[in-house]
């Protein structure tokens, strides 16, 4: 395995116009992808799941800001690798596109509404090698929509013309286009129905096995994860909470989140039982509480939970941020309980 991606000590913060109003979308991850891999990042709604692509491809806008960690990216024979967060606009250009490209939830927002589907291709194609004559541009246009099983004729189009799968789909045919090592997916199929939402999971997945690149993939849905990652980070309250292999993740998750985010749904080969939802709500990521975010809604927190933050640790099958499965394994005991309350900075 060779490595592509690393994150380390990565905080994102949405200022507010006080301290009290900044909000800590991501703090302390830490993660990284190999070559060829599919990374999966599941969450709750608001768990900072976006914020943390957003903040990995350098799209974050105004209000966020990175005030800490970086995001080191190698390319292909590159053993030192550059950190995206410290690198300007002009050098993260000649990542964009042409080693890491990105398919966002909405085609609709993302595709350009008054322009031709084959202008935005030619775009793209003209970023990674501006010597591409027009039938050049038409031949791989088509190649590309074909790979994602778009008829030709479909480059004079709108987007407003194609319907909503097509479009999806467009969108991940414009993210192929310059081969990238790395295509960053938030929700890339929240917007269709269940049907095209298999076709288009299934395509993706042919095509990575085809191209190899890599996958950074977030959902809220765990389920979908299951099936097509290779490794699964768990989000809660802006922290990665669990991290292990989507094999254990299904069947011997660790954290009581995961725990809980994995009896919220049924299995297709478990006998048919009750399913639970987690009691209460996400927390106000303004005022985190010292301890575990996840404390309140916990039912194997001890005291120490609610007092002293847990770190992501090995703790065997996978990485995880809890006192209770760190101390069961003998990887830390739990720490003495200390009441505080974190306002974040
Ligand atoms: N522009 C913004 N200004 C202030 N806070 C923001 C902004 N955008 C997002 N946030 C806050 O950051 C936190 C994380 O949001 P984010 O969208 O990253 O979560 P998510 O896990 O991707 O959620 P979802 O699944 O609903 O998309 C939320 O509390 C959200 O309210």
């Amino acid at each position: 395995m060779t490595r592509l991606l690393e994150v380390s000590d990565l905080d994102v913060v949405y200022l507010g116009l006080t301290d009290e109003g900044n909000v800590r979308a991501c703090a302390d991850i830490n993660f990284t992808l190999e070559r060829g891999e599919i990374l999966g990042i599941a969450g709750e709604s608001a768990s900072g799941k976006s914020t943390l692509l957003t903040a990995v491809t350098r799209l974050q806008q105004a209000p966020a800001v990175t005030p800490k960690g970086s995001v080191r990216f190698y390319d292909a024979g590159d053993s030192e690798g550059v950190d995206l967060i410290a690198a300007d606009e002009k050098a993260l250009r000649r990542y964009r596109w042409s080693d890491i490209s990105i398919v966002m939830q909405s085609a609709m927002a993302c595709l350009n509404p008054v322009t031709r589907l084959e202008a935005q291709f030619a775009d793209a194609l003209r970023a990674h090698d501006r010597s591409l004559n027009r039938a050049q541009i038409r031949q791989r246009t088509a190649d590309l929509l074909a790979m994602v099983g778009i008829a030709p004729q479909a480059m004079g189009k709108f987007a407003h013309e194609l319907s909503g799968g097509m479009r999806q789909r467009a969108l991940i045919a414009l993210a192929l286009a310059c081969d990238p090592d790395l295509i960053v997916m938030d929700e890339p199929t929240t917007a269709v129905d269940v049907v095209m939402q298999r076709q288009i999971l299934n395509q993706i997945l042919r095509l990575q096995h085809e191209l190899g690149f890599a996958v950074l993939f977030v959902t809220h849905d765990l389920s979908l994860l299951l099936e097509m990652a290779d490794r699964i980070a768990i989000m809660y309250g802006g922290r990665i909470v669990e991290i292990g292999q989507a094999r254990q993740i299904a069947d011997d998750p660790q954290h009581p989140y995961t725990r809980g985010l994995r009896n919220a749904f049924p299995s297709l080969t478990e006998p048919r039982r009750e399913r639970h939802g987690i009691p209460r709500s996400p927390p106000d990521l303004r005022k985190l509480p010292a301890g575990c975010a996840f404390e309140p809604r916990c039912d194997e927190s001890v005291a120490a939970c609610a007092a002293v933050r847990p770190e992501l640790l090995d703790i065997g099958p996978c990485l995880a941020a809890c006192h209770v499965r760190a101390a069961e394994r003998g990887v830390a005991p739990l720490p003495t309980a200390r009441p505080a309350t974190e306002v974040i900075a």
